[in-house]
């Protein structure tokens, strides 16, 4: 199968001469189409240049960012803002909803940026919005539902044009640990019957328990990676933990 994201020798440098900071240093992976993948490591270890520069916010320094073999640091401004909206879903730790738009017109802004046909948007957004779990909500305004289902429908909003990669940034920093339980456990259940690809940036171990495979960075470079396999999520949790501690740092960070 060919990868649906191939990263090769990826590099993203800040600054001049002597006050180079390597934030990306030769990275290379690929994901596979129906992945979960998180992106663990220490602050300051790269995660979110390496999230922004998937995402097109930020342009590497070197190296090649290939999806669905097309390469997203050679697109024009033009052609930028057409490719994300037509292969990429965002969530964020803040749910970026709209307060003065109920939680359907949130989602539905999405379809309706692209000029899909009125007829279409009602029926997606039911369909996406029942996936989430939130189809009793969408009349709500923001203020008027929990963390958890502003969250639950930043991600129905992301996944409503059915993007080809869900890219996620410590989308439950901002949540209590139920809501991120409710939270991760429909991710992976929208990756396991949906087959949809996501690549998760967290420092926190309980959250990259719910992926299948998580690459660890540090000082800029893949330092390790560990598969879930056929392990259950406590022991692949416990896992984790240990490589973190062998990273040193972040521990304290850990539920
Ligand atoms: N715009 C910038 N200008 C200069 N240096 C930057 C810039 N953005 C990031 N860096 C540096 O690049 C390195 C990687 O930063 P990055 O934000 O990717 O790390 P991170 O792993 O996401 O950290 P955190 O978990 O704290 O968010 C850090 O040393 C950071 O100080």
């Amino acid at each position: 199968m060919e990868p649906l994201l191939n990263i090769t020798h990826v590099s993203k440098y800040y600054g001049e001469n002597a006050n180079v900071t390597k934030a990306l240093d030769d990275v290379c992976f690929t994901v596979e189409p129906g992945e979960f993948v998180g992106i663990m490591g220490a602050s300051g270890s790269g995660k979110t240049t390496m999230l922004q520069c998937i995402s097109t916010l930020d342009e590497p320094t070197g190296g090649q960012i290939l999806l669905d073999k097309k390469d997203i640091t050679k697109l024009t401004e033009r052609e930028i803002a057409h490719f994300r909206s037509k292969n990429l879903g965002f969530v964020f730790q803040e749910y970026n909803l709209l307060d003065t738009l109920t939680l359907g017109e949130n989602i539905e802004l999405a379809l309706t940026i692209r000029r899909a046909p009125k007829e279409e948007i009602g029926k997606k957004v039911e369909t996406v919005a029942g996936k989430l779990g939130i189809l009793s909500e969408l009349n709500k305004f923001p203020y008027e539902v929990s963390g958890g289902q502003k969250q639950r429908c930043a991600c129905a909003r992301a996944l409503v044009n059915e993007p080809r990669l869900l890219l996620a940034d410590e989308p439950t920093g901002a949540l209590d640990s139920a809501s991120s339980a409710m939270l991760l456990e429909t991710m992976e259940e929208l990756n396991r019957d949906m087959g949809i690809t996501i690549l998760m940036v967290t420092h926190d171990a309980f959250t990259a328990s719910h992926c299948s495979r998580i690459l660890f960075l540090r000082d800029g470079r893949i330092f390790t990676e560990m598969r879930k396999g056929k392990k259950d999520r406590k022991a692949f949790f416990q896992e984790i933990l240990d490589v973190m501690s062998m990273l040193g740092g972040d521990v304290a960070h850990v539920r």
